[in-house]
């Protein structure tokens, strides 16, 4: 299945839906990944706080595929957001994924309570100068933490990933990214396999389009402008989900699942202003 891509502001490319990886590890995480990528997949996300990059790298090796083909992407994690540390958090990073280069890295988490992020995202413009990364970005940023990094290094992220699926449809943040030419990327697009993929809203719309559930809520993302990051171990989940290029949703068919937004409906624990990592 042939994945669309999308034009980053930094003029890099990226394509428009990527696999997660989160807890996808050890002996079985790589097959699974390399399954994924036999299926088409090219993006993938990993972290250094999901303890992967080792199998990422070697199933991106071992596929045969040319490594140009691919758009790999890890993150920083908080513990390393001062400068020296967080430059020689990338090149770790790098060396466990045996790779030359990510095509993008971000700030996992801003942690402001640490208030070392203006300090991480520095590293990350100098690593990028260095040729370490190619696109540079953030995750779960708020608008303020964006302008205080935007105003202090005169750089602007090119991705922020943050928490998007139909109990957290996120429209103000998304808005916000895009009014700084920032494309958004949604973690947990499924909502972690929460009882969205039940509603009947969608379940409809997926006899309508002769799709399953989760492909109409990825393709809800991407008719919003959104690049989803799906996380499947399962085969044909993983296939399905990369097979949403053949249709779109109307306006009203977005508007109809936008409305499933919940007030808490953010996945318990994940509010980008308390949120702390462990060490
Ligand atoms: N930047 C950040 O702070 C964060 C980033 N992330 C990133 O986002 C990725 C995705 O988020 P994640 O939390 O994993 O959750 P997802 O929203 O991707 O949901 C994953 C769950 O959905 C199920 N699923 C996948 N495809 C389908 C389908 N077609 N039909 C029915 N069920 C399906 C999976 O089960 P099965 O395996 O059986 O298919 C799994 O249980 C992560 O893996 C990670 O890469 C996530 C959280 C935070
Ligand atoms: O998966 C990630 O990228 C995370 O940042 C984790 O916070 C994850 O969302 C989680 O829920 C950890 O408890």
């Amino acid at each position: 299945m042939k994945v669309s891509d999308i034009l980053l502001n930094d003029g890099y490319k990226i394509p428009a839906v990527g696999l997660g990886t989160y807890q996808i590890r050890g002996g079985e995480g790589y097959h699974q990944i390399l399954a994924a990528i036999s299926d088409g997949y090219r993006s993938i996300d990993s972290a250094t706080n999901y303890d992967n990059e080792g199998i990422v790298g070697k199933a991106i090796r071992d596929s045969g595929i040319p490594r140009s083909q691919f758009f790999i992407s890890s993150k920083l994690p908080g513990k390393y957001h001062r400068y020296d540390d967080a430059l020689s958090a990338i090149k770790e990073s790098l060396a466990r994924m045996g790779l030359e280069y990510f095509d993008l890295f971000l700030i996992h988490w801003p942690l402001p309570k640490r208030g070392l992020y203006v300090e991480a995202w520095k590293a990350l413009i100098t690593a990028q100068k260095l040729g370490l990364i190619k696109s540079i970005g953030v995750s779960n940023f708020e608008p303020e933490h964006l302008d205080k990094i935007i105003t202090e290094t005169g750089v602007t992220p090119a991705v922020n990933q943050i928490e998007i699926h139909p109990y957290w449809i996120n429209d103000n943040r998304i808005q916000e990214n895009l009014k700084r030419g920032i494309l958004t990327e949604a973690w947990s697009p499924l909502g972690r396999g929460s009882d969205a993929l039940k509603e009947p809203i969608i379940q409809k719309l997926a006899e309508k389009y002769d799709k399953n559930v989760g492909q109409i809520i990825l393709r809800w993302h991407l008719d919003r402008g959104v690049i989803p990051l799906p996380k499947s171990t399962n085969l044909e989940h993983q296939r399905a989900n990369l097979n949403i290029f053949d249709f779109s949703l109307t306006n009203d068919e977005i508007q109809a699942i936008n409305a499933l937004n919940r007030e808490n409906g953010r996945i318990d624990g994940q509010d980008p202003n308390e949120y702390e990592e462990f060490e």
